[in-house]
Formats: C-alpha cells, sequence, structure tokens
C-alpha cells in the first residue's frame, strides 16, 4: 500500500449548455496535468464539468449514461497510468439525470461512482436532477477514501459517516459562486479538522450567466491547514499528500476513540 500521493487538480472554467467546448477543455488540461515535471498519481475535476448548470436544458444535454466521460477517461486514464476522480457530470439515466462522479483507476476501469444525494435548492436543482441513494465510497491505491459533491459539504454527518466508515481522505468536486467564499473555506477546514482527514477540493472558476465563481481549489490536511490553495483563474493545483498523517493526528488527539454515540 502506497502511502504518498501526488494530486494534480484541475481548475477550469466551464460553458454553460456546451458540452464540446467543454471536453475540448478538458482534454488539453488533462494533457497539461501529465507534461508537468512530477507526473501525479491521480486528477481530479471540477463539479459538472461537462454541462455547467444548464438546468433548464439539462435533461438534452447530460452524457447518456455517461458514455461520452468514459470513453474520454478512460482511454487517458489507462494510457497515462494515472487515476481519475472524474469531479462529477450530467450523467443521463432512464430515470433521469444525476450529478455523478465516476473514478477510474489507471487500467481505465470505473471503480467507484457517487451521485449528488442533496440537491441544492437555492439554484433549483430538486427541479431538474435526481439525487443519488449510496454513499460514495472508493479506494485510491489501497486507502479508504470518500466523495461528496458541493452542497453536501454543509451536512457533517455524511462526512463524518465516511470516516468512521474508514475514510482517510474527502474528495469534492464543485462549483461554489461568490459569495460564499467564507463558507467554502470554513466548512472544508471544518470537514478536514472534525474527521482528522485529508479534503481534496477542486472548484470551477470563470462565470456563468448567473454567477460567479472563485476557484480557490484546495487541499487540507487532518490538521486542517490548507497545503496548497488555488487562485481565482484556471489552474492546475499540486500537491503531494503522506496519507500516514491521518493516522498519526487520530492517536495524538483520539476524537474517534472519545465519541459518546450514545448522547448523539
Ligand atoms: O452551498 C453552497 O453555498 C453552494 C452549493 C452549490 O453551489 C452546489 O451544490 O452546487
Amino acid at each position: 500500500m502506497k502511502n504518498t500521493l501526488r494530486l494534480a487538480l484541475i481548475q477550469m472554467h466551464v460553458d454553460a449548455g456546451n458540452p464540446d467546448a467543454n471536453f475540448e477543455r478538458l482534454a488539453a488540461k488533462l494533457n497539461e496535468a501529465v507534461q508537468g515535471p512530477v507526473k501525479p498519481d491521480l486528477i481530479m475535476l471540477p463539479e459538472m464539468w461537462n454541462t455547467g448548470y444548464a438546468l433548464e436544458q439539462i435533461n438534452e444535454l447530460a452524457d447518456e449514461e455517461g458514455e461520452r466521460t468514459k470513453k474520454l477517461l478512460s482511454a487517458f486514464s489507462f494510457k497515462h497510468q494515472v487515476q481519475i476522480v472524474a469531479g462529477s457530470i450530467a450523467e443521463k439515466r432512464k430515470d433521469g439525470v444525476y450529478n455523478t462522479i465516476f473514478a477510474f483507476d489507471e487500467q481505465g476501469e470505473i471503480h467507484a461512482d457517487y451521485s449528488k444525494i442533496h440537491l441544492f435548492r437555492l439554484m433549483d436543482e430538486e427541479k431538474h436532477l435526481q439525487s443519488g441513494e449510496k454513499l460514495g465510497e472508493l479506494h485510491i491505491s489501497g486507502i479508504e477514501a470518500g466523495m461528496m459533491i458541493c452542497y453536501d459539504i454543509r451536512f457533517p454527518e455524511l462526512a463524518r459517516k465516511l470516516a468512521l466508515n474508514g475514510a482517510k481522505m474527502l474528495f469534492v468536486p464543485a462549483q461554489w459562486p461568490n459569495p460564499r467564499l467564507h463558507h467554502w473555506r470554513t466548512l472544508l477546514m471544518a470537514r478536514a479538522i472534525e474527521n482528522q482527514m485529508f479534503v481534496i477540493a477542486c472548484n470551477r472558476c470563470g462565470t456563468s450567466s448567473s454567477s460567479t465563481f472563485f476557484g480557490h481549489s484546495m487541499i487540507l490536511d487532518p490538521w486542517g491547514e490548507i497545503i496548497a490553495e488555488a487562485g481565482e483563474g484556471e489552474e492546475i493545483l499540486r500537491a503531494e499528500i503522506d496519507l500516514s498523517l491521518v493516522d498519526t493526528v487520530r492517536a495524538k488527539i483520539p476524537v474517534f476513540e472519545d465519541r459518546r454515540p450514545n448522547f448523539y
């Protein structure tokens, strides 16, 4: 089991309602991500990078069973022997459209998926999207991890459940808009500190017709320290994390042993 992980988070602009432009942009960014001086073990993408929040047309725009996404990312991960936590996409299934993350291993196989379970009513998600029905759990190089999407981070119970199930790192793709940078940073930090785990959060940047997005993708360690943070524009945020730090922090302040679940 490998304890270190080199990460590359693709913070990018997303063209709402234009999947062709977004696929093209992503393909260029993926190549940039693997061309740096240090090849990443894992690449992560932001939320709904294929369609953006073109919710009125989401039924027509969403990726049918995720096929277009799977074709691109499966071939890329195999060719470059890199894992991909594929942000999320608008995925069309028989019963509607879901906001779904697919996780690819180095062989190009999908080994986990998660569809957002808390739909964000401020942006009318519940009118256009279906809610997922299972937890986002996966293994990254043999280490347990969790996935949540954007608004999900306002629900500490979900992150705690993933941590209790063994997660040592949490992936959070997002399209988190202005003016709530303070909430974004504070909630990510809280989820890292209270669960003593790495939080790896990839936001989009740029503007859509109704919102502006501040970027600030970030990687936090289990102390809640920000070890890498992007600016407001397009950027590939890179960092190497040492997962043994999770056990060190949990041994020093034994939060999980000190829980009193009979009171809550
Ligand atoms: O909770 C928030 O403030 C932002 C959430 C959001 O934009 C989303 O879930 O897409």
